[in-house]
């Protein structure tokens, strides 16, 4: 099928992943498919997330409508609300991670269906207006299930109708994948809540498919992926392997369950505690010593965990996965080299501790073993792309990389206090421990200086990266800027220069129009430029609870995935080259 969206490139770097009933059971599920489709963003995916309704809703609107007798096409009205809200509560959640997101409903993008308002086929998208809103995002959100009728005004597309959706906007935009996320991990024989013995399929063609997945997947989905030569994978939330329906033959394929990972939660501050949040979200995947903090006492009150003040008691039995999220260098760097050396996986986002222990930590561990994707740029995706597109020969990066401080020039530049800024940062869980490092430009240095080994793979320390203050920086200069056309900045750079790299964290005004003068609060935004000038940019969440844990989760996920044995997973490579554009 024709689509604007059939350009190799693009289309091969979009996924369409759908959410249904089964796994949106309440609204702190949305945390979930939140880090679901986060995950698939920072490999550097397009995402069109479809939504069902909150189990349960659809019904109680059914009811709702029969019990006022109205017309077919007044009910599907009234019962297109679950998906509705469902889109709505997607994307606030995705906003509140930092992906750029665009919730859209059907009438935004053409979408219209025909035939009966509550039992519709879709007929008619506007791959233009889709393509146009993917411009500026990297996640739309659209509601399954609903379409406009050009007789009726609205419709539904049938019970399982959100599969429909998902199937269809896949054939429409030529995207290479269609994921139907649900509460079992594939298509099995029966139902294996009813028969535990019934046989999982790792692969089923079409006609296969429809017998065994009854109930599962919409009939008329699975036709329209076969009209539409749609490739469908069934998989569970987090997982690796799924059900690919596609021709071909059925191929039965068990998966290998290990049980829940043995997880050490170092750390339960801003950070630690979202990540404490994910972790609870998965009891069936994670198990927790308990956490260390400096004060278990404090903790009575809170019911997710044991606590201890004791790095032993944390360290019990010899964890899987050790999370250390205390912040300080040297003994966080200690504590994740033993527990590499002991053979546990490490996540942290401590860059501090990456940054003067680099070699350290990745001395004779196996490779995989450590990440740190939260260590640099938070909820932006910016090691990855780095590691995906240093084959492409990068020459600089230069970027806000530090939340905190962007926050304060933000702030300076609304008429606020110095002191007045800092202090909202550090209550909104944007500062380090100690705030020094964002405004003297140590923690960028950090950061700066683990970006410099992963894009150049030179040691350079960050005591050797030279560091301009933010506190020279008041509400009057920032003004007097404005006046001028100009925005404050703080500024990590470096580049590549005859085999040397040079790198600096500056203060400086940039034009309004520079490509890292809109960063806004604590945004992050990176430039990264190829040796032919080609850039790509990067802007998301620096700091902050959500986005910073979102990125250590899906390391942990990562790593989850790795020890199970469950790595067929869409990797890093998925960024390529054509990702840089010509400037
Ligand atoms: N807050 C953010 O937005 C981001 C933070 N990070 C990094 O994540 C790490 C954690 O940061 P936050 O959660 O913001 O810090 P935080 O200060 O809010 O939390 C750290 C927690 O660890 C505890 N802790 C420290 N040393 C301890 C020890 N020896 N024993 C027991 N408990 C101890 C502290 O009492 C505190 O509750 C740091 O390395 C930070 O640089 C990285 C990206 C973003
Ligand atoms: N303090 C840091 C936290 C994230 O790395 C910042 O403000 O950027």
């Amino acid at each position: 099928m024709a689509s604007a969206l059939a350009d190799p490139e693009k289309a091969s770097r979009l996924s369409v992943i759908k959410f249904g009933g089964s796994v949106l059971t309440c609204e702190t599920d949305f945390r979930a498919a939140g880090a679901e489709t986060y995950r698939h963003i920072r490999t550097g995916e397009k995402a069109i997330i479809i939504v069902s309704a909150i189990a349960g809703e659809t019904d109680a609107l059914l009811r709702q409508a029969e019990a006022l007798g109205g017309s077919a096409a007044d009910t599907a009205r009234l019962v297109r609300l679950g998906e509705y809200r469902s889109a709505a509560l997607m994307g606030l959640e995705l906003a509140r991670l930092g992906v750029r997101t665009r919730v859209l409903d059907p009438h935004e993008i053409g979408l219209v269906a025909q035939g009966d308002p509550l039992d519709a086929d879709l007929s008619a998208l506007d791959e233009a207006a889709l393509e146009r809103a993917l411009d500026d995002a990297d996640a739309l959100v659209v509601p399954g299930f609903t379409a406009g009728h050009a007789v009726h005004g609205a419709a539904t597309l049938g019970r399982g109708g959100t599969d429909l959706t998902a199937v269809f906007f896949a054939a429409r935009t030529g995207a290479d994948r269609v994921r139907l996320i649900k509460d079992v991990d594939g298509v099995y024989s029966e139902d294996p809540a009813v028969n535990p013995k019934a046989a999982r399929y790792d692969a089923l063609d079409y006609d296969a498919a429809l017998q065994a997945s009854r109930g599962l997947i919409q009939p008329k989905a699975i036709e329209a992926a076969r009209a539409g030569g749609v490739v469908i994978e069934v998989a569970a939330m987090g997982a690796g392997a799924a059900t690919r329906i596609a021709p071909g033959p059925a191929s039965p394929g068990r998966l290998r369950h290990r049980g829940p990972m043995r997880v050490a939660l170092l750390g339960c501050g801003a950070v630690g505690s979202g990540v404490l949040d994910y972790l609870r979200g998965h009891p069936e995947l994670f198990e927790l010593n308990p956490v260390l903090v400096r004060t278990p006492s404090r903790r009575r009150d809170d019911p997710r965990a044991a606590f201890t003040a004791l790095i032993g008691e944390a360290l019990d039995g010899g964890p899987d996965l050790v999370v250390e999220l205390l912040g300080g260098a040297d003994g966080p760097a200690a504590i994740m080299q033993g527990a590499l050396s002991a053979g546990a996986r490490v996540v942290t986002a401590n860059k501090a501790a990456v940054a003067r222990h680099y070699d350290a930590l990745h001395a004779g561990g196996e490779s995989g073993r450590l990440a740190y994707s939260a260590a640099v740029g938070g909820g932006v995706p910016v090691i990855e792309h780095v590691a995906a597109l240093k084959s492409a020969g990068l020459a600089s990066i230069e970027g806000v990389m530090n939340g905190t401080a962007n926050f304060i020039l933000d702030r300076l530049a609304a008429g606020s206090e110095f002191g007045d800024a800092l202090a909202e940062a550090q209550r909104l869980g944007f500062a380090e421990a100690d705030p020094s490092a964002d405004v003297e430009g140590h923690d960028a240095a950090d950061k700066l200086s683990i970006l410099i080994r992963e894009a150049f793979g030179v040691a350079l320390p960050p005591d050797d990266i030279t560091k301009q203050s933010l506190s020279e920086v008041s509400a009057d200069k920032a003004a007097e800027a404005a006046a001028r056309g100009l925005v404050y900045k703080q500024i990590g750079r470096c580049r590549l220069a005859g085999g040397r790299v040079e790198a600096s964290v500056s203060v400086e005004t940039v034009p309004a129009g520079h490509p890292l003068a809109g960063a806004r609060n604590e945004e992050n935004r990176f430039v990264l430029t190829d040796a032919a000038g080609r850039t790509r940019a990067l802007y998301g969440k620096g700091a902050g609870r959500w986005p910073t844990a979102a990125a250590v989760f899906a390391d942990i996920m990562d790593m989850r995935r790795a020890w199970s044995g469950d790595e067929r997973v869409q990797g890093r490579a998925t960024v390529r080259a054509a990702a840089l554009k010509s400037a």
